[in-house]
């Protein structure tokens, strides 16, 4: 990205604080002329009082450098305290737009990008851009006017000395360009590596139990330290190159400095300038060499700014997966009449995850989902959900294609029951009503009743109010479900869509849930995707899946009876049958 590029993106975020950054910058402008007419008062003072050895001549110059120095210090509190707000309002808009985004992504997004790099771009990349973006604005401003004021300064105070001085400027243009290209290539290489390695820590600490568990740990610090060595080996190679910048730059302007000096003597023996004169002349150049420094190492800030800027770039470039329609067919509360017509999807070209599937669930039904792992059920709930639309054909809700029904009005007519039950930091009794936060305590509690759930929150040490862990670590398989089916049941949704509601959980523990799972499903269309066949009876219709597309339908009986996909699915746990074969309530 270019810098234009970057500021046609970014710069928009600074609206409606344009104001007060041109007031920063203000402020900002008038601590330089403080620190002008400062270091003019201590030149008055040396020829004045020191040299002439006159106290008279001190109190004077002496008030007004105070006063200037006071000036100076207000305005430049004011102004950075504004550069800063202007600054953390830019990182809090950006960072609320790029979470914005990301939160409307399909959801294998973040395994693509890996959650830990997400985070390096959420945080330091923004912050990068930032620091070109709006507070970068302000103090490159600042720095070229002062670098304009303090050269002028100097010019006036002798210009054979200035320019003598100003002669070794190109030095540091040249060193600086030479600079900016290595910088930019480091800058960009140390900004992957930190992704990956946040990647990788939060993949290791994600699957902690499992790297245990298989004794997995050494391969497990062999692949951080891989990483660990990548990111060494950009940070030295950034370092390498910033480090070197600062001596570099120091010893020119120590040469600089020197060849003033000595040229400044001559001039003093010539009485072409005065001793105050020169020591003003220096503290011109002792503060316009900072600012020259500063605007030569703007083309590193650049450089580390476009590489995060095309990191940021590409999350908000990202395509979000499905539109909100433009015009809303329906609205309220639906029937639960949900049909999928011909319904394909693919995740990528050429390997079809979905063809042509066709079944109708009416209000209040239950229909059960199977077939080998892959056969694409989860797929369906993803498309029910509209995390991704079909490739062709159509899903309906109500009779109306859920393509004109908009995402918040779907989402609130289905609930979603995952294979992991998310646990959110907070109390029981948040998790409860996480898909509805305005439930009462009486509804929290009723659900909890019917979930099966509410005797082992009360054996929790504070009841509804336990701080729940992270992910749940502090509650059983079972008892996370549980959690999850009554906040399903708070949701109070006419569809359900329940994804392997007992995988994960042992014979008897998956038994237990099953009464819950019943009490939800009562009343509401209900579509199950499981390979247990607990609920099998009971289900109206059972749709077998296979290679993305319809075998089979028909119920348990049925099914069982065709010795089809079903039969050779199942077999080994029908024959001899263990399962009844007529439907239990
Ligand atoms: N995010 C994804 N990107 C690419 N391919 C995917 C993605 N998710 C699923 N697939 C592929 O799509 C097909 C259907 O996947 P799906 O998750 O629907 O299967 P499933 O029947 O639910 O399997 P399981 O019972 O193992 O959960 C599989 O071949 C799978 O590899």
């Amino acid at each position: 990205m270019t810098v234009r590029q970057v500021f046609r993106r970014f710069f928009p975020y600074v609206k409606g604080d344009r104001k007060l950054l041109v007031f920063a910058a203000l402020l900002l402008l008038v601590n330089v002329a403080s620190d002008l007419v400062a270091i003019w008062t201590f030149a008055e003072i040396t020829d004045n009082a020191l040299v002439a050895g006159n106290l008279n001549g001190f109190w004077e110059p002496a008030g007004l450098w105070l006063g200037m120095t006071l000036l100076g210090g207000t305005v430049a509190y004011a102004g950075r305290m504004l550069t800063a707000r202007v600054a953390e309002r830019f990182l809090l808009k950006l960072r609320d737009t790029v979470y914005a985004h990301v939160q409307r992504l399909a959801p294998d997004f973040h395994q693509r990008y890996g959650v830990g790099d997400l985070v390096a771009r959420h945080s330091g990349d923004i912050d990068a851009v930032e620091h070109l973006v709006a507070s970068g604005v302000v103090e490159t401003f600042v720095a070229l006017m002062s670098a304009i004021a303090f050269a002028a300064a100097a010019l006036w105070m002798s210009w054979e000395l200035a320019l003598a001085a100003f002669a070794i400027a190109p030095l540091f243009l040249v060193v600086a360009k030479w600079f900016s290209g290595k910088l930019r290539v480091a800058a960009r290489d140390e900004r992957n590596v930190n992704g990956e390695i946040s990647s990788a820590v939060e993949e290791g600490l994600a699957n902690f139990t499992v790297v245990q568990a298989y004794n997995q740990q050494s391969f497990d610090q062999h692949r951080i330290h891989e990483r660990g060595v990548s990111w060494l080996r950009a940070k030295l190679a950034e370092a390498r190159v910033s480090a070197a910048y600062t001596p570099l730059v120091g010893v020119t302007e120590v040469i600089g400095t020197l060849g003033v000096l000595a040229f400044g003597a001559w001039e003093i023996e010539a009485g072409r300038v005065t001793l105050g004169g020169l020591i003003a002349l220096t503290g011109y150049l002792g503060y316009l060499y900072p600012h020259v420094q500063e605007l030569g190492q703007l083309q590193l800030t650049v450089n580390q700014a476009t590489a995060s800027a095309e990191r940021i770039a590409e999350l908000l470039d990202a395509p979000i997966a499905v539109q909100d329609p433009k015009r809303q067919l329906v609205a309220g509360r639906a029937d639960g009449l949900v049909e999928l017509q011909r319904v394909s999807f693919d995740y990528t070209k050429g390997k079809p995850a979905l063809r042509d599937v066709s079944f109708v669930v009416r209000p209040g039904q239950f229909v059960m989902v199977t077939g080998a792992s892959g056969a694409g059920k989860s797929t369906i709930a993803r498309l029910l959900l509209r995390f991704y639309d079909p490739a062709a054909g159509t899903i309906r809700l109500d009779g109306v294609d859920i393509r004109n029904v908009s995402l918040n009005l779907l989402r609130d007519n289905i609930t979603l029951l995952p294979q992991e039950t998310a646990i959110f930091t907070g109390t029981v009794r948040d998790n409860l009503r996480y898909g509805r936060p305005d439930a009462t305590d009486e509804e929290i509690k009723a659900a909890a009743y019917a979930a099966d759930a509410h005797k082992f929150i009360m054996a929790l040490p504070e009841g509804y109010d336990t701080e729940l862990s992270q992910r749940g670590l502090n509650l059983s398989g079972g008892q996370r479900q549980r959690i999850a089916i009554a906040r399903a049941m708070l949701r109070d949704t006419p569809v359900l869509v329940l994804d392997e509601p007992t995988a994960g959980l042992d014979g008897e523990t998956a038994s237990r849930v099953l009464g819950p799972l019943r009490r939800l499903m009562a009343g509401r269309t209900t579509i199950l995707i499981t390979h247990d066949l607990h609920l099998a009876t009971d289900a109206d219709q059972i749709v077998v899946l296979s290679h993305g597309r319809v075998a089979e339908v028909g119920t348990h009986h049925q099914l069982v009876l065709a010795r089809g996909e079903y039969r050779a699915l199942y077999g080994d746990r029908l024959d001899p049958p263990t399962m009844p074969l007529m439907p239990v309530r």
